[in-house]
């Protein structure tokens, strides 16, 4: 529709109680120039069906995070993963490097989706988890992996390293902040990161850097990180749920070809021709060791 040089010559649309108008929902272009400049977005779930439901099974999984990362520490050991070869199970607070050299900050519990669909012969999980595999599977259907984040107490410290999204996009719940991006165009210095402020009933979605090689760069794979909470909520365990959509492990990713808006390969560029297996192991082993190299894709 025309805008007001246009709307501004004619009476507005009347406003009569007794005439029937729907209520159609407006979404915004903006949400390709978010994809394209930002690679984040914050997606609202209230009033529809399935992001309602979809709030309440995420609400279901931070009360089973909490009584997971809450067991005692030896417990927790028992289902350390068998990193970088299996990511899946418990990661204690310290076992990988940050950007700046230090111990991350961050116990995570990353359960596998092939796991709670019974796909693969599935691997013991703490009690809370394993009691409760029906609401796991319910929220899995939409979900991939599940992580708690936890809190860091001293000022300003680096929980979460630096990084990309590897997968197609990542869905966040959280409500204690503390997760920063990296804008577009600017160097990789501290007071360059910016908070990205939870919205209640909202899911904040990044893209991932299997979107970023699909459409050849078109859209922003954004770099971020988790630092510790500010203010008032410093005073709180941060945890957060996030639902990592990524394509089969075996897969290998090529650029969608024949499209008007995403350009070929040019003379002599290659694609990556490892599988996503590989690849994530290949990452996982560099953040372990505090070598990724730190760089957005795309946008
Ligand atoms: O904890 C967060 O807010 C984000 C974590 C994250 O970036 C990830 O799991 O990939
Ligand atoms: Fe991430």
């Amino acid at each position: 529709m025309p805008t007001s040089k246009y709307f501004d010559q004619y009476p507005s649309f009347p406003s009569i109680p007794s005439i029937p108008v729907a209520d159609i929902p407006k979404i915004s272009l903006a949400l390709y120039d978010a994809c394209r400049q930002h690679g984040f977005m914050l997606l609202d779930l209230t009033g529809s069906t399935a992001g309602d439901a979809l709030l309440k099974d995420s609400e279901c999984m931070f009360d089973l995070l909490n009584a997971t990362l809450t067991l005692k520490q030896d417990i927790l050991e028992k289902y350390h993963c068998d990193h970088p070869q299996d990511l899946t199970g418990y990661k204690r607070e310290g076992f990988m490097k940050t950007e700046d050299g230090k111990p991350d900050a961050v116990g995570v519990y990353t359960l596998g989706q092939d796991d709670i669909l019974g796909t693969v012969t599935p691997r013991a999980h703490p009690e809370p988890i394993e009691s409760h595999r029906v609401e796991f599977r319910k929220f899995i259907t939409r979900a991939h992996l599940l992580s708690p984040v936890q809190l860091a107490n001293d000022d300003h410290r680096i929980n979460f390293v630096g990084h990309t999204d590897i997968g197609i996009i990542t869905l966040l719940f959280n409500v204690v902040g503390g997760l920063q991006v990296l804008p577009s165009g600017v160097e990789i210095v501290d007071a360059n990161w910016s908070y990205v402020r939870p919205q209640e009933g909202c899911s904040v979605i990044n893209i991932g850097d299997i979107l970023t090689e699909w459409t050849g760069g078109l859209l922003r794979s954004s770099l971020h990180r988790v630092v510790s909470p500010l203010g008032d909520q410093a005073q709180f365990p941060r945890r957060r749920v996030a639902y990592l959509v990524r394509a089969e492990k075996g897969a290998i990713v090529q650029r969608l070809r024949d499209s008007r808006v995403i350009s070929p390969l040019k003379e002599g560029e290659e694609e990556d021709k490892r599988t996503l297996d590989a690849k994530a192991a290949w990452r996982a082993h560099q953040i372990m060791n505090g070598n990724l190299k730190l760089q957005a894709k795309g946008g």
